[in-house]
């Protein structure tokens, strides 16, 4: 490429790149601010040291302290969910994969009146923080502690019905989790790698999305990128053992 070119290339990859990691901050600039109980769970979770807790005894999945800020939800999807939450007025919400809580806490913050959260974790350190939060605070939020698959069986076995689902867990385990229950889900474009199917979540997560694709009972009303977040929203069409739609 001629010098003059490669200059040009490079000041719009420049351009581009500042108008990207500008977008987040600007985005949040212009929403509604999440409350207090939040930002406190943002700094209880910045506070956490997984290679203590593993010392400890403490983490049942081993993870390295990189991945602390990086499992969190943020808070433009915490936003998103909300703006459902409350045009939808849902009253009944399960969350699988709930870690400190702060999409649970902030999906409780506008259901409808009377309504709970039930959340879902492996990691008794993490239920244990919410639950603990929620008593608190009087907020009706539940994280019950286990494999993900094994706690939908027995919430489907007690009868339980939920009018809205978000389900952040277990890569793999998407596809199984779609036989229960789905609604909202991130992580469907896996930081844009779905489409190249370049690592194993990837694979995991083009299979999912084929498979929902594919299924007559679904209506995929968006595959949508939210900033860091990636949602896919779908509905039944038929009542799945969860839908209380
Ligand atoms: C991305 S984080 C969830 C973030 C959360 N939704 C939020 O709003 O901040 C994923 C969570 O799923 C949990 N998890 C991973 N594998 C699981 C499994 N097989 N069953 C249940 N929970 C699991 C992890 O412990 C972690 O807390």
């Amino acid at each position: 490429m001629e010098k003059a070119g490669c200059d040009d290339a490079k000041k719009e990859l420049q351009e581009t790149l500042e108008l990207v990691t500008g977008l987040n901050e600007y985005a949040q600039s212009k929403s509604t601010q999440l409350g207090s109980l939040l930002k406190s769970i943002v700094e209880e979770t910045a506070a956490l040291s997984f290679t203590k807790l593993q010392e400890e005894g403490k983490l049942i999945v081993p993870r390295s302290d990189d991945s602390k800020m990086t499992m969190i939800s943020s808070a433009s999807q915490v936003q998103l969910l909300q703006f459902f939450i409350r045009k939808l007025k849902c009253r009944n919400i399960l969350e699988i994969g709930t870690y400190m809580g702060y999409g649970a806490f902030g999906m409780a913050d506008v259901m409808a009146q009377g309504g709970k959260v039930t959340g879902i974790d492996i990691e008794p350190h993490f239920c244990d923080f919410v639950n603990k939060t929620a008593r608190e605070r009087n907020i009706n939020v539940e994280v019950k502690q286990g494999s993900a698959i094994t706690v939908l069986e027995s919430l489907a076995k007690e009868g339980n019905k939920y009018d809205f689902i978000y389900v952040d867990c277990h890569k793999p385990d998407y596809c199984e989790y779609f036989k229960t229950a789905m609604m909202a889900c991130d992580n469907v474009l896996w930081h844009g790698r779905s489409i190249k199917r370049s690592d194993y979540f990837a694979e995991c997560m083009d299979d999912f999305n084929t498979m929902v694709a594919a299924d007559p009972r679904v209506t995929t009303d968006s595959v949508c990128h939210v900033m860091t977040g990636y949602f896919l929203f779908n509905t039944m069409t038929t009542a799945n053992k969860f839908s209380n739609l």
